[in-house]
């Protein structure tokens, strides 16, 4: 489905009419593994734009695929080039038409895990100046004017360095962009009226480790709690809870395997959607950190909509 050009001022719907929800994510693949069915389905709405902003082009990565196995970065150091075509054949997968590298492909480097050498690559984003980082997310933000943003929590939801500064610059940006005395340059101030922090509920996590519990490709190998991932929250902690149409699950699947490299076909995301049914793929949950709470359901009195 073409959207309305709303560069020309040929959109049947006035500006007005439309909404923005942008969202930060570290490395591609992030997008679709933790909010692949959330921009499916905002994709889907005639109403939303949605815009993908990607902090790095995941260089780093360990590769899933053997045939491409010395594409890594010890060697010819070309994965990075390989996902960004990996991006764009899972944003077409999703329907995303906007996705952005921050700073342009290649600006910042994938840091690798907590404490190995990549981290002190020169241009490593673990290493990168937050502010200089996120004058070019403000100017995307200015540029969009997004009502809604999402990312990731102040640990950058599992403690990857790229997710930690992910988190940072984001909120940096939320912050720079509504400062009518920050950089005029870079356009008019715009303040974001929410923002979401992904999540998962222990409740579904508790689901997960009963379904894979004894099996061989059991993804939590040998932990036996949901208090001790690094990663989950109490139910309550929960303000969100995106569940997507049907419709959604194959474009997850679809964008899932474009991703290749990072997610191998006996990953315990097919091995989940597999044993749980495709509903488990389907919903993705978020944590209100700015912005007024929306009407809710169910137990916990989630929000069903990041608009709400
Ligand atoms: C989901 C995510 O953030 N993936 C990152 C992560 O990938 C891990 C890394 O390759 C690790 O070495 C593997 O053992 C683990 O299975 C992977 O999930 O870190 C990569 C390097 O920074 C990054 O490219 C990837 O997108
Ligand atoms: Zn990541």
């Amino acid at each position: 489905m073409s959207k309305p050009d709303t560069t020309s001022g040929t959109n049947p719907q006035t500006a007005t009419d439309r909404r923005s929800l942008l969202f930060v994510h570290a490395h591609p693949d992030d997008e679709t593994v933790g909010t692949g069915a959330t921009i499916a389905h905002y994709v889907a709405r005639d109403d939303v734009d949605v815009t993908l902003v990607t902090c790095t082009l995941g260089e780093e990565g360990e590769i899933k695929t053997p045939h491409l196995a010395r594409l890594e970065a010890a060697q010819a150091d070309q994965l990075g080039g390989y996902r960004y075509a990996e991006m764009a054949a899972a944003a077409d997968a999703l329907g995303l038409e906007d996705w952005r590298f921050l700073g342009g492909a290649g600006r910042w480097r994938d840091s690798g895990m907590m404490g190995t050498p990549a981290n002190d690559h020169p241009r490593a984003f673990w290493g990168a100046d937050v502010d200089e980082a996120a004058a070019d997310l403000v100017a995307i933000v200015r540029q969009i004017r997004p009502e809604v943003l999402v990312t990731y929590d102040d640990f950058g939801f599992y403690g990857h360095p790229d997710h930690i500064q992910a988190h940072r610059v984001a909120m940096r940006a939320a912050e720079l962009a509504e400062d009518t005395d920050y950089r005029p340059d870079l356009g008019q101030a715009h303040a974001i009226r929410k923002i979401y922090w992904t999540t998962v509920p222990k409740s579904d996590l508790a689901k997960s480790f009963e379904e894979f519990a004894g099996s061989e490709d059991n993804p939590f190998g040998d932990i036996t709690s949901v208090d001790d991932l690094p990663f989950g929250v109490d139910d309550d902690v929960v303000t969100t809870e995106i569940v997507a149409e049907e419709a959604a699950g194959p474009k997850k699947l679809a964008a899932m395997s474009a991703h290749a490299t990072q997610i191998a076909p006996e990953d315990w995301l097919y091995t989940m959607a597999a044993k749980l049914g495709i509903e488990s793929i389907l919903a993705e949950h978020y944590i209100l950190v700015k912005g007024e709470r929306g009407p809710g359901k169910g137990p916990h009195n989630w929000e069903t909509d990041l608009f709400a």
